[in-house]
């Protein structure tokens, strides 16, 4: 069964410490740190891109999770591999071609991951991108900012993912805390995604801890 992973956003943390932020984490048991990358087109709003990544990648060997929430999906596949990312999860809605793009993250040596944003069905990610695909994202906001409000009708889109593909990575990104784990985790997502409610807690242990408790539990039923 798809086992818990909690991937802090450091799009909450405090940039200007980004290397303790990002350790922080790791010592408080996240599995990997979740990159969200943006390109003021794609998503109004920039945050970092490839350098920065490159710069983050000897402090540390956590797992780079990378959301790149830009207009062209295939341009910084190289760029992010060759920083040090480990995934890279485009979104569906930046591409005609979603199968030649993940060929080409796994060409350089990356997993693939698709996005898909709150108003995209399920739909699109069933069949070829979800058998190809390392992962699919299900967004839980709209892209572009940390902070929202969690749209738990999103959810839905996890549990037919869940019930298709059981062996799938199942990411949800978007106001995560531990008042809206319950839906993400009951509907079968094992990879959880949060930023304000990990950077600002008082003690982000027992919060992936309880996101992992809840994931593992949870991901029993699916079980055949
Ligand atoms: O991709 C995004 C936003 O576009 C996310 O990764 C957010 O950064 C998550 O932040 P919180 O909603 O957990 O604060
Ligand atoms: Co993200």
């Amino acid at each position: 069964m798809p086992k818990a992973i909690i991937a802090p956003s450091v799009l909450a943390c405090d940039f200007a410490n980004l290397q303790a932020e990002a350790t922080r984490m790791v010592k408080n048991g996240a599995d990997w740190l979740h990159l969200d990358v943006m390109d003021g087109h794609f998503v109004p709003n920039i945050t970092m891109g490839a350098p920065i990544i490159k710069c983050l990648r000897p402090c540390t060997e956590a797992f780079f999770d990378c959301h790149m929430m830009v207009a062209d999906p295939a341009r910084w596949v190289e760029d992010i591999a060759q920083a040090g990312g480990n995934m890279y999860t485009f979104h569906i809605e930046a591409t005609k071609d979603p199968v030649s793009v993940i060929h080409l993250i796994h060409k350089h040596g990356m997993k693939a991951g698709v996005a898909l944003k709150p108003g995209t069905p399920v739909e699109a990610a069933l069949g070829d991108v979800a058998e190809l695909a390392d992962m699919i994202l299900i967004m839980t906001v709209e892209p572009g900012f940390g902070g929202q409000k969690y749209k738990e009708e999103c959810v839905a889109k996890a549990l037919t993912l869940r019930q298709r593909y059981p062996h799938l990575d199942i990411e949800v990104d978007g106001g995560l805390a531990l008042d809206t784990i319950d839906s993400s985790a009951q509907a079968g997502a094992n990879v959880i995604v949060a930023g304000t409610s990990l950077f600002g807690a008082p003690n982000p242990h027992e919060v992936i801890t309880t996101f992992r408790n809840k994931v593992n539990e949870a991901q029993k039923q699916w079980i055949q």
